[in-house]
C-alpha cells in the first residue's frame, strides 16, 4: 500500500511485511528546514536504516530476532521544504491514515528533525510524552516559527500531554520557567539515574509516546546532530528507561530524531540505529 506523500526508499535489509498486518511501521521524515547550527538530519532516515545493515536483527539481550517480528516500512513523507508546520501536518495525515488501517499498529519515525514528532503527537493523541533530549524544546517560538525544532514540547504541552524530559542540559530561563508553570518535569543530564526516571514516569497516564532527540547522548555517540550539546547520556541509560517504559507503560508512538550526517557508516546513525533495533527487541520480547 502506498500513502498520500509518501516515496520508496532503502528498507531493512530483513523480509519487512505490508502496513496492514504489521505491529511496528516506520515512516521516515527527511525535513531539517528549521536546523539552526549543525545541517544534515534531512539525510538521518536513510543513514539509520543504512546502519542497520550492519547489525544483528537478533538482539542477544532479549533473545529475540527482530527480523521474526512484523515490521512495515512504508518509506519517507514527502516534505514541504522549509515548512515545519505543513510537513507535520503531513505526518499527522499518514498516521492517522496508517491506524485507521492497522489500529494495532505502533509508528515509529525516523527524523529528520525534533519539529516533526509534533505531527505524529496530533495523530496518536497520547496521554503522555517522554523525551530524551538535551533541550527543553519549550520555545514559544525559535528564529521568528513558533513550529522550529526548538518549539516542539511547547506546542506539545499546549495540546494538553503530560510531559517528562531527561538528560536536559540547555535551555532559556524563560523555557525554565515556563517548565515550572505548566508542571513539565525535567532531570538535568548531570542529576540523571533510573531511579529518578522511574520515579517521573510511573504516575503518567497512557499512552505514552516515546521520543528520543539523539542529541540526549554523549556527544562522542553523536557528532553529527542538529544542536550538539557536551555532558550527555551513556547509551545504556536510555536503553535501560526504554525497557523499563516498553514493560509498565503502553506505548502509543515512539521517534528518534535529529540524526543528522552526510556519510554513510555516521556514527550518530549506527547509535540511532542499535537504539531502533533495542526498542523493537523490547518491544516484541515475550509480548507479541
Ligand atoms: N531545542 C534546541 N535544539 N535548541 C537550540 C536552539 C538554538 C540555540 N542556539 C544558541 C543561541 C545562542 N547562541
Ligand atoms: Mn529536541
Ligand atoms: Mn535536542
Amino acid at each position: 500500500m502506498e500513502f498520500l506523500y509518501t516515496y520508496e526508499t532503502l528498507k531493512l535489509e530483513f523480509p519487512l511485511v505490508e502496513p496492514e498486518g504489521a505491529r511496528f511501521v516506520i515512516l521516515g521524515v527527511p525535513f531539517d528546514g528549521t536546523t539552526s547550527f549543525k545541517p544534515g538530519a534531512r539525510f538521518g532516515p536513510t543513514l539509520v536504516r543504512h546502519a542497520t545493515i550492519n547489525l544483528e536483527s537478533y538482539i542477544i539481550d532479549y533473545d529475540v530476532d527482530i527480523a521474526e517480528l512484523p515490521i512495515a516500512d512504508i518509506g519517507d513523507v514527502a516534505v514541504v521544504a522549509g515548512d515545519p508546520r505543513k510537513t507535520a501536518d503531513r505526518v499527522r495525515e499518514i498516521i492517522t491514515e496508517l491506524k485507521r488501517i492497522n489500529p494495532n499498529a505502533l509508528p515509529i519515525l525516523l527524523g529528520g528533525e525534533h519539529s516533526q514528532s509534533l505531527g505524529a503527537v496530533e495523530a496518536l493523541k497520547p496521554a503522555s510524552y517522554v523525551v530524551f533530549d538535551a533541550h527543553l524544546d519549550l520555545r514559544e517560538s525559535y528564529e521568528d516559527n513558533p513550529y522550529n525544532h526548538a518549539c516542539v514540547a511547547r506546542r506539545i504541552s499546549e495540546l494538553g500531554v503530560k510531559e517528562a524530559m531527561f538528560g536536559i542540559r540547555s535551555g532559556t530561563r524563560e523555557e525554565v520557567e515556563y517548565a515550572e508553570q505548566e508542571e513539565i518535569a525535567w532531570v538535568h543530564a548531570r542529576d540523571y539515574d533510573f531511579e529518578a526516571f522511574v520515579e517521573l514516569v510511573k504516575p503518567l497516564p497512557e499512552p505514552v509516546y516515546l521520543s528520543v532527540d539523539i542529541d540526549v547522548f554523549d556527544l562522542s555517540l553523536v557528532p553529527s546532530t542538529g544542536t550538539p550539546e557536551a555532558g550527555g547520556l551513556r547509551f545504556w541509560e536510555v536503553v535501560e528507561a526504554m525497557e523499563w517504559l516498553v514493560e509498565n507503560k503502553r506505548i502509543a508512538g515512539f521517534d528518534i530524531m535529529e540524526v543528522a550526517g552526510s556519510g554513510l557508516g555516521d556514527v550518530t546513525a549506527l547509535t540511532a540505529a542499535k537504539l531502533l533495533f533495542h526498542f523493537i527487541g523490547a518491544m516484541g520480547k515475550d509480548r507479541l
